[in-house]
């Protein structure tokens, strides 16, 4: 058998085993999430839902490595993210990950395109590939005309797309995305759904999505639950 592979199925790109997460308050735990077993197959565009307060964004955050269980495995993109030192996480994080949030943290002084280049200051990449890297992102969220403009002289649903383009410049394996049409009109909201469709589709990124618009949920491909810190 071709290592990688189980049963002829790809090897599923994150895979939790009982993972667990409390947080202490005045030395009692708060169990957020209790035990979770989880395989996310490579690809796939999976939507995660829940009551307010379930757990949510806590998964989501422990998957893409930006907090760490309080118990079990995570193995994410073949990485075993329980055993990572925070410099490498950060490191798996820029290369692996990228991050999409309800509020989209743009700065406001810079424009749309310096926006996007921002993870790339991280890299080795010169100025100019920097800058073909970003317009090339801008054109996949159809905001290439846009590219000058700053945060102030875009609507709520470009905001999204600069933010949605800021996090493909680095082509990561896996889209994190919390809560992105929260703060949109439906139409808006319906044109962010199409573009995250479109990069499961077409650039075959690995989609994970909270949200609580079940029409968001209906676009992906998969929904599961969160209920009291248990997956369904
Ligand atoms: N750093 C923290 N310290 C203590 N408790 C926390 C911390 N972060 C989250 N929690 C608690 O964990 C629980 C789950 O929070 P989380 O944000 O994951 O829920 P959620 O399902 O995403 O909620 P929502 O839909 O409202 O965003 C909440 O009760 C929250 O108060």
């Amino acid at each position: 058998m071709t290592e990688g592979y189980r049963d002829g199925k790809p090897k599923p790109i994150v895979e939790l085993q009982g993972v667990g997460k409390s947080y202490f308050r005045d030395k009692e735990p708060i169990v957020v999430l209790d035990n979770i077993t989880l395989d996310v197959p490579e690809g796939s565009y999976e939507a995660l839902m829940g009551p307010s307060g379930s757990g949510k964004s806590t998964l989501l955050n422990l998957i893409a490595g930006l907090d760490r269980p309080t118990r079990g495995t995570a193995r994410v993109a073949g990485q075993d993210l329980t055993r990572m030192s925070d410099g490498e996480l950060a490191r798996f994080r820029s290369r692996t990950m990228g991050f999409i949030f309800q509020a989209y943290n743009l700065m406001p002084v810079l424009t749309a395109v310096e926006n996007v280049e921002l993870p790339l200051l991280l890299t080795n990449l010169s100025a100019s590939e920097r800058r073909k890297r970003a317009q090339t992102a801008l054109r996949v969220v159809g905001l290439e005309e846009r590219m000058g403009h700053y945060p102030r002289q875009l609507s709520g649903g470009q905001e999204q797309r600069v933010a949605i383009a800021r996090a493909i410049v680095n082509d990561p394996t896996i889209i994190v995305a919390d809560e992105p049409t929260g703060d949109l009109d439906r139409k808006s909201a319906d044109e962010i759904l199409a573009l995250l469709e479109k990069l499961n589709k077409e650039f075959k990124k690995t989609i994970l999505m909270v949200t609580h618009d079940p029409q968001a949920a209906e676009r992906a491909t998969v929904t599961r639950r969160l209920d009291k810190g248990n997956l369904s």
